[in-house]
């Protein structure tokens, strides 16, 4: 039987093998990058927390973690183009290598925005990591170094991402019925 979450899906886009897979793959990419180089990984919270957590066993990299939690969603499926820092960094950035980790990059606003931010404050690198890349949707000139995947213009929920906080549980990729943000 369909859980309650499952029932609010259309379809799945990607399935846990699939990230898993690629997750591995992206985890020794960064290896390659960064080994003896003692890179920061900032994760952008909400959204990011299930694969930063994948992410960072996948990378058997000597480093630190640190996240922000930002938001401009709104219980919306498109941007309101403001960018609010809910909760920032800890800890003095300048000079680091920073892995800057995301779960989507759609508009492109709030990887803009994290970019001029964290140049400002002396990081000596930025490298962008987002699993799945949305460019249909794209008005802010930003790319990532590395992609997990490249996804269709559909609004994707589960495994970190959320409509209106909730199906960030779902253990993999997939679209919401239209139905159910109907009207919002
Ligand atoms: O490229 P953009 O159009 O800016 O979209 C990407 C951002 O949207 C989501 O965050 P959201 O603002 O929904 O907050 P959340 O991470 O707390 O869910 C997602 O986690 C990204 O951070
Ligand atoms: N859940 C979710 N959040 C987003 N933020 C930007 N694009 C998306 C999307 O397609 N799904």
């Amino acid at each position: 039987m369909k859980s309650e979450m499952e029932q609010d899906l259309f379809k799945v886009l990607v399935t846990e093998e699939q990230l898993k897979r690629r997750i591995a793959e992206l985890g020794g990419a960064l290896y390659e990058r960064f080994a003896g180089k003692n890179p920061l990984f900032l994760g952008v919270l909400k959204g990011s927390f299930v694969f930063m957590a994948d992410l960072v066993r996948a990378c058997q990299l000597k480093s630190d973690v640190e996240f922000i939690a930002v938001s401009s969603y709104e219980n919306a499926t498109v941007s309101s183009g403001r960018v609010h820092i809910n909760h920032d960094i800890q800890q003095d950035i300048s000079g680091r290598h920073l892995i800057i980790v995301e779960d989507i990059l759609d508009s492109g606003n709030t990887l803009a925005f994290l970019k001029d931010y964290f140049l400002t404050k002396g990081a000596a690198s930025i490298t962008i990591v987002t699993l799945l890349d949305k460019p249909a949707r794209r008005t802010k000139a930003v790319t990532a170094d590395l992609v997990g995947f490249t996804v269709p213009d559909e609004f994707v929920v589960g495994y970190g991402l959320d409509y209106a906080q909730a199906y960030r549980n779902i253990p993999y990729i997939g679209v919401l019925k239209p139905e159910v943000y109907a009207g919002q």
